[in-house]
């Protein structure tokens, strides 16, 4: 928590201490919903269109239905971890983190055959796939990349280690792998130092609060602190979008189906849309959001947009704020429907990514080269 930042916690107790109310730390919460809603009341180059929105929120709902969408989607993917392979919860556990401490900018602008890809169990794997194929091909291999105390480790964790692990059968390199060194070595000290050198101990540290433990990662990792304060939206609070510390949370919860130690938290509604690449141009394809024309023509040029622009965080923060109104729409026409941002947001990262796979996309996503998402 920075100086300038009122210790909400803090401030709770202190009035539930005059009310004469018993002293029970208040639920914490993440912003990320204020911010995100914040911005979209002060956009003027993304705009939700509300018709598309109610449309969409009936076709989601249905297709989710009808694929039978829930946490247990999660561990289908035959690249994932679970316990029900094989795997230890505890290595479950350091598996999701590290992917989630590296789970950002896997796009090229090289085209299928040229692109940065990793080649495991007998096939190319490219984007966030081409994350968990490198970490569960590494381990195969018997590298400790999971490893905190690897992480720490000058000698054994150089940037050419770093390299093989992430090897791409093609020319192309995996971006930013300098910046993924920083964020593992960053990552490493402050598990050592505050975590008994475990992710196991964060996570239990949060009390089975999904808001407690997205803020401790905010609050205690550098690289997880997605917040940004752009001059064209002047308030005194940064903006917090969260994306990985808040997808980590519900990498855990899916994962674990909301059950045991790892897996169960109260507040896990609490946890929005995660603002990457894919969900805006998802949101767009479906009519949900829509550009002023300079940005549309920047995004269908695939033109730069800079990490923490007024643009970047319109895009992001109104994703955000869309598929919070398409989770209201689902929850009023279907009241009681065991649906959450979490299971939308999976749902329209798997959409897009067989559309893309289908050649079916109408449009680019944005390109914009950060370590947030
Ligand atoms: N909002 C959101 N962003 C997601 C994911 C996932 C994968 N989640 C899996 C787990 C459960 C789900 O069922 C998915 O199978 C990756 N990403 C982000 O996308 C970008 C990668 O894109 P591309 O290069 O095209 O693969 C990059 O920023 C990455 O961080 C998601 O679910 N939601």
């Amino acid at each position: 928590m920075s100086d300038s930042e009122p210790d909400l916690e803090l401030l709770e107790l202190l009035r539930q201490h005059i009310a004469g109310k018993p002293q029970v730390a208040a639920e914490p919460d993440t912003g990320v919903l204020e911010s995100a809603e914040y911005v979209y009341n002060n956009s003027i180059d993304v705009a939700l269109d509300m018709r598309s929105c109610k449309n969409a929120a009936r076709a989601i709902y249905s297709q989710m239905q009808t694929k039978s969408y829930s946490p247990a989607t999660w561990a289908a993917h035959e690249l994932h971890p679970h316990p029900s392979k094989g795997d230890k919860p505890e290595d479950v556990v350091a598996f999701i983190f590290t992917m989630d401490l590296l789970n950002f900018c896997f796009w090229s602008e090289r085209g299928e055959e040229e692109r940065f890809s990793i080649e495991y169990k007998g096939r190319r794997w490219t984007g966030y796939w081409s994350l968990v194929a490198a970490l569960q091909r590494a381990l195969e291999e018997g590298i400790p990349i999971t490893d905190p105390h690897f992480w720490q480790n000058e000698e054994e964790l150089t940037l050419s280690t770093l390299k093989h692990v992430f090897r791409s059968a093609t020319s192309e390199e995996m971006p930013l792998l300098a910046a993924r060194l920083s964020c593992l070595r960053e990552a490493g000290q402050i598990l050592y130092e505050k975590f008994s050198c475990h992710p196991l101990h964060l996570v239990t540290s949060s009390n089975n609060s999904a808001a407690r433990l997205v803020n401790t990662l905010a609050s205690n990792f550098s690289c997880f602190n997605d917040t940004h304060s752009p001059p064209s939206f002047p308030r005194k609070k940064p903006i917090r979008l969260l994306k990985r510390a808040q997808i980590l949370v519900a990498d855990l919860w899916a994962c674990f189906e909301g059950q045991g130690p790892y897996g169960k938290f109260y507040d896990i509604d609490k946890i929005t849309m995660f603002a990457d690449y894919r969900i805006p141009q998802m949101l767009n394809q479906l009519g949900c959001i829509q550009y002023s024309p300079p940005l549309e023509t920047t995004v269908q040029l695939k033109r730069d947009i800079p990490s923490g622009s007024n643009w970047e965080i319109q895009l992001r923060a109104c994703s955000i704020w869309c598929v919070e109104l398409i989770r209201r729409e689902i929850l009023r026409e279907n009241p009681g429907a065991r649906v959450n941002a979490i299971l939308i947001d999976f749902f329209l990262y798997d959409t897009i990514k067989e559309m893309e796979n289908d050649g079916r996309e109408r449009a680019p996503h944005h390109r914009t080269r950060s370590i947030w998402y």
